[in-house]
């Protein structure tokens, strides 16, 4: 986990997972060889669900363990890994900030 650090951010989250979501579509085609994000959209089905699953557990250790950076650190695992799978299943990050913005309107 030390390799990577947080950064001091303006708090735009929308612009970053915008960003980021937008990186991953690019994926598309690329070569898994070279793109771990093209593997996973392109390869098994079970491999990419089994992330999800595997990084939301993370999340749920480090919050047992009530540790802070490891919280931010696999909660990022987590929203990669689920922005994969949004883009996989054809669900748009447009989609789901509307399902977001529906329940508190
Ligand atoms: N945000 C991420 C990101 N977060 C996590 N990961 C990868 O997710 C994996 C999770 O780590 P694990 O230790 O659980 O798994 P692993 O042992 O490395 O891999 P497997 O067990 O799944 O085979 C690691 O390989 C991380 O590098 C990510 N890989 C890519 N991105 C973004 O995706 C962009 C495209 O990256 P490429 O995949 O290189 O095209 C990058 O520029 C980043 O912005």
């Amino acid at each position: 986990m030390g390799e990577r650090t947080a950064n001091v951010h303006d708090g735009d989250i929308g612009r970053t997972i915008k960003g980021l979501a937008e990186v991953i579509r690019g994926r598309r085609g690329a070569s898994p060889e070279e793109s771990y994000t093209a593997r996973l959209l392109a390869g098994p089905e079970d491999k990419l669900l089994k992330k999800v699953a595997e990084e939301a557990t993370e999340v749920v250790m480090a919050c047992k363990d009530d540790d802070h950076d490891h919280i931010r650190y696999e909660s990022a695992d987590l929203v990669y890994h689920l922005l994969v799978t949004l883009e996989r299943y054809g669900v748009t990050i447009e989609e789901l900030a509307g399902e977001l913005d529906a329940r508190h309107r």
